[in-house]
């Protein structure tokens, strides 16, 4: 009989920690722990969250009677690193000290190599990241600006944009590198990638000021009355930051990051809530049509994905306008959980070597 190896996931999103246990691909637990705004923002850095969000973890852990010295390995969603290549890497001195630092910013996934360290060093077995935030792919073209001293950069949910993607080419009776999709994650914050046969070619920066507005994060901006704003001295560079990513979108509009309170708002008669929440999947929906250009028009399918995916009058406005463009797919949620794990799997199976952060 095969070994069995049992695999903590960890997932840090901007307002969630998912954690999932699974012998081998069988999930055994899973749980979301979801973290409001006001306990996100007691801490001023996101690695000061660290503690909290370990604390939460093991005590859920302890309560629901599951027994961490059983663990073979530790995953997390890895963070903001400088732009790697995809796949399975095993946490050292040098990742966990970048990702401390916020090497290249600082981000909920940074935490995800933290905790699997830290929770793995604790029972001396290996901590790995799989598909970081700084997955890079992009074409050369896609880098250019408008401004020199501004390169564009590649910084999305690259894990679970393409384990989605991966899931669709399987549905469509075909592998990943044979499909063009355009991927929309609809979670915390949003991307929309222009996958060109498993090359994710094209995402708008989903942490700085870029694409379409989300529950969280401003997205792109009128760069010129930003820059009027920025220095009108009413704010720091640091309450700057958190406009953009933290308390812009939805949370500076509604004073929520949950799309479903919005729902329940627009339900209740509230004419803003509409609207705003309506603006936000019109500025998914305009993206996709730049995705579709990207792809020259030959777009397999366009996947809808996270956690606001679960909303069918959300997605159903989307789908009025990019449908013309290709079928529309929706995966709501997300195949994080298992992606991490399988990534942690290929290692330990030996099927893969873990790859070194340089
Ligand atoms: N049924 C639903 N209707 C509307 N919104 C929903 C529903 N279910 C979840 N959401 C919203 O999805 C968002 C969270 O999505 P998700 O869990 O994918 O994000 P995250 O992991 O916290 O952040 P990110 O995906 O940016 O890393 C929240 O705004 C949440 O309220
Ligand atoms: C940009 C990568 C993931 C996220 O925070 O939304």
């Amino acid at each position: 009989m095969s070994e069995v190896y049992r695999i903590l996931a960890i997932n840090p999103g901007s307002t969630s920690t998912k954690i999932a246990i699974f012998d081998n691909e069988k999930p055994v637990f899973e749980e979301v722990l979801r973290h409001s705004t006001e306990e996100i923002n007691k801490y001023e850095t996101i690695f000061d969250q660290y503690e909290f969000r370990k604390n939460v973890i093991l005590e859920t852990l302890n309560e629901k009677g599951i027994n961490i010295q059983k663990l073979a390995a530790v995953v997390g969603r890895g963070g903001l690193l400088k732009p790697i290549a995809g796949g399975t890497y095993e946490v050292d001195g040098k990742m966990l000290e970048d990702l401390k630092k916020g090497v290249l910013g600082q981000h909920a996934s940074n935490l995800g190599g933290v905790l699997a360290y830290e929770i793995a060093s604790q029972l001396n077995i290996p901590p790995f990241i799989v598909d970081p935030v700084v997955v890079d792919e992009m074409n050369d073209i896609a880098r250019i600006s408008g401004m020199p001293e501004l390169e564009r950069k590649s910084i999305f949910h690259a894990l679970n944009q393409k384990a989605v993607a991966r899931r669709a080419a399987k549905d469509q009776g075909g592998s990943y590198t044979e499909f063009n999709f355009i991927v929309a994650h609809l979670g915390g914050g949003v991307s929309v990638g222009a996958h060109e046969k498993g090359k994710v070619v094209d995402v708008n920066n989903a942490l700085d000021g870029e694409g379409p507005f989300s529950p969280e994060r401003s997205g792109g901006l009128p760069a010129g009355d930003f820059a009027k704003l920025c220095f009108s001295g009413k704010y720091s560079h640091d309450e700057i930051k958190k406009k953009l990513v933290g308390q812009g979108g939805l949370v500076a509009y509604l004073g929520t990051n949950d799309g479903r309170e919005v729902v329940k708002m627009i339900e209740a008669g509230d004419e803003k809530a509409e609207i705003i929440y309506r603006g936000m999947a019109y500025q998914v929906a305009k993206e996709i049509g730049a995705a579709a250009a990207v792809l020259k028009g030959k777009v397999d399918a366009i996947i809808l994905t996270g956690g606001i995916a679960y909303d069918k009058m959300f997605t159903g406005w989307i789908q009025e306008k990019v449908s013309f463009i290709s079928e529309v797919l929706v995966y709501p949620g997300e195949d994080e959980m298992i992606a991490l794990t399988e990534g942690a799997l290929r290692v330990l199976r030996k099927e893969e070597e873990a790859q070194r952060y340089q």
